[in-house]
């Protein structure tokens, strides 16, 4: 049975190949070498014991439809910010989740916090591309990628500069995340066969993390007491997009999650 994931994929390997065509890769080489040296994200997420915040900015998506039909990501991106986010997560996929890199280029050019471009990852290209436009991390999804595709796209990565979020849905992928040396482990409690979300994945994945790595819990998440939960099984940063983007006061949302209000 074909898969949503399925879908993006093929139709992310026809928007690469297109791009490829308008922006050839030297050039892209050369945009991306000029980039302001790229923030630490991981550090920012090891900065304080707390459950640190990866907030995403996050229109719509496979699973909810449109979710904020008041949209300014840059607005958004800066209410993180002020509001106590460590990161930010910004889609830049444009197909199934109304994203763009020009968000990514336009929140960097006035958020001092370090950011994820999260996109389905499967070429060199899209590094380069993220890299440009002032990423410092990216996401790579186990379920989208070979074993192998995923040992060469964090190394490529890291010598671009660029962190990774290596994020598994599925138990078996887990021996291919712990293959490569990222530091960033994500669990996606989203099943994206069904969309069922279920914050309990993360928890029974967690004694299969070795504690050298940061455990990033991934979707579904939505109050405070997800957040302790979390915590208390180890968790050390959550990545959270819909139900910070569902509320009107967005600052509110992030101080209530993070129980700093
Ligand atoms: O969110 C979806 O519907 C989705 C569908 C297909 C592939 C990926 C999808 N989500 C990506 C994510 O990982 C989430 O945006 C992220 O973890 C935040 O989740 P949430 O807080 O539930 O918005």
């Amino acid at each position: 049975m074909s898969t949503i994931l399925d879908t993006i994929i093929a139709k992310k390997q026809q928007e690469v190949a297109a791009a490829k065509l308008v922006q050839p890769i030297d050039k892209l080489e050369a945009l991306a070498a000029e980039a302001a040296p790229p923030r630490d994200f991981i550090a920012a997420l090891s900065a304080t014991p707390d459950v640190r915040l990866i907030a995403e900015v996050k229109k719509a998506s496979p699973s909810a439809g449109i979710i904020r039909e008041d949209f300014d990501p840059v607005a958004i991106a800066k209410t993180y910010a002020q509001s106590g986010a460590a990161c930010i997560s910004v889609l830049t996929d444009e197909n199934f989740f109304q994203g763009s890199l020009e968000f990514l280029r336009q929140i960097r050019a006035v958020v001092e916090i370090p950011l994820l471009r999260k996109d389905f990852i499967i070429d060199r290209y899209q590094l380069l591309e993220a890299r440009a436009a002032g990423a410092d991390c990216v996401l790579l999804i186990a379920e989208c990628l070979s074993s192998e595709q995923l040992l060469t796209l964090h190394r490529q990565a890291g010598e671009l500069g660029l962190q990774t979020l290596i994020e598994f849905y599925d138990a078996e992928n887990l021996p291919a995340v712990l293959a490569t040396d990222g530091r960033l482990v994500g669990v996606n409690n989203r099943d994206l066969r069904t969309f069922h979300t279920d914050l309990q994945h993360t928890v029974r994945m967690r004694s299969q993390i070795p504690t050298d790595r940061l455990l990033v819990g991934e979707s579904g998440i939505r109050t405070h007491d997800d957040v302790k939960m979390l915590g208390a099984a180890g968790v050390k940063a959550i990545l959270v997009g819909e139900s910070l983007m569902r509320q009107a006061d967005i600052g509110q949302a992030v101080h209530s999650l993070l129980g700093t209000a």
